[in-house]
């Protein structure tokens, strides 16, 4: 049985719950929200986790779970992932879009290492990381990403005002630069980008374009990769969740079988 303590409540969080209600080999202990927003969230962890407590922080409890797990944004890392492991806790992260900010990888490593665990960094809405970093070790000649989502996920970002999005007739480039310049005016579409940076050639050598489409109602993701191993092109075309059209179904699905591979038996 895995011991599994969870930072965020959201839109992954909620999913990941109830996905695994049923799994016997996967237990919530912890749910980590806001100070705030914790009356909201018992409720809501009670029907998916009955034995979870909903806390602030982990200290507090004075709770050593098998794995901390992080569904909530940039600050729930700097708050909880780096002290988690620098006590030895093996912790996973999906909000990779942070990771673009100059010097919190090598701090997650440092840090990691300080507790003589692990920090593994999920794959999320995008497939191919395991082929992408494969074909690093050979040498990769060029990584280019493009992203397109319907108009409305680019509301509340530079973008808006930008271009007109309500009315926009045709597939629009709104962004071409590289993955960290895309970073830092996207930050909340930027985990795709920043995953196969990682993976790959790093944000200032990966090639980014982003598009306002009002044909889509998918989040389009295709990566073309070139290098010593030869190529690939993948296209995704990621369902919103419900909860937050900004995320794709599939990070929940990444964030269970991330779960389930480090608990059940056989791991793929
Ligand atoms: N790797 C990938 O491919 C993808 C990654 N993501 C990332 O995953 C993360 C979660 O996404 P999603 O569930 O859709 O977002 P939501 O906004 O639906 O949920 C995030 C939850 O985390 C809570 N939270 C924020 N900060 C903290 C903190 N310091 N401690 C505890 N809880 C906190 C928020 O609370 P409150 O509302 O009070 O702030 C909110 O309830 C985001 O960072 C997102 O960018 C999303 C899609 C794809
Ligand atoms: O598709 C998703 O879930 C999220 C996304 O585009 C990103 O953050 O890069």
């Amino acid at each position: 049985m895995l011991h599994v303590s969870m930072i965020g409540c959201g839109a992954i969080g909620i999913g990941v719950m109830e996905l695994l209600k049923s799994d016997p080999e996967v237990t919530f202990d912890v749910v980590i929200v806001p100070e705030a927003h914790m009356e909201a969230a018992r409720p809501v962890v009670f029907s998916l986790a009955p034995h979870a407590r909903v806390a602030n922080r982990l200290e507090e409890l004075g709770q050593r779970p098998d794995l901390l797990i992080e569904c909530a944004g940039h600050k729930a890392i700097e708050e909880h992932i780096i002290p988690a492991l620098k006590r030895g806790i093996p912790c996973m992260v999906v909000s990779i879009g942070a990771l673009s900010e100059r010097g919190l990888v090598e701090r997650l490593e440092e840090a990691a290492r300080e507790g003589k665990t692990q920090v593994q960094l999920l794959s999320g809405a995008i497939g191919a990381i395991d082929a992408l970093s494969a074909a690093r070790i050979g040498g990769l000649d060029s990584v280019v990403y493009t992203g397109r989502k319907p108009p409305a996920a680019w509301k509340d970002t530079p973008a808006d005002g930008l271009f007109d999005l309500d009315n926009l007739k045709t597939a629009t480039v709104i962004f071409e630069g590289t993955a960290r310049e895309a970073a830092r005016l996207y930050p909340k579409n930027a985990n795709v980008a920043a995953t196969l940076s990682l993976a790959g050639l790093g944000l200032d050598h990966t090639q980014v374009r982003l598009l306002a489409d009002p044909a889509v109602t998918e989040n389009v993701h295709h990566v073309e990769a070139k290098g010593e191993f030869g190529g690939f092109e993948l296209t995704m075309r990621g369902k919103p969740l419900a909860a937050n059209p900004k995320t794709s179904a599939l990070t929940v699905f990444s964030v269970v079988r991330a779960l389930g591979n480090r608990a059940h038996a056989l791991s793929i």
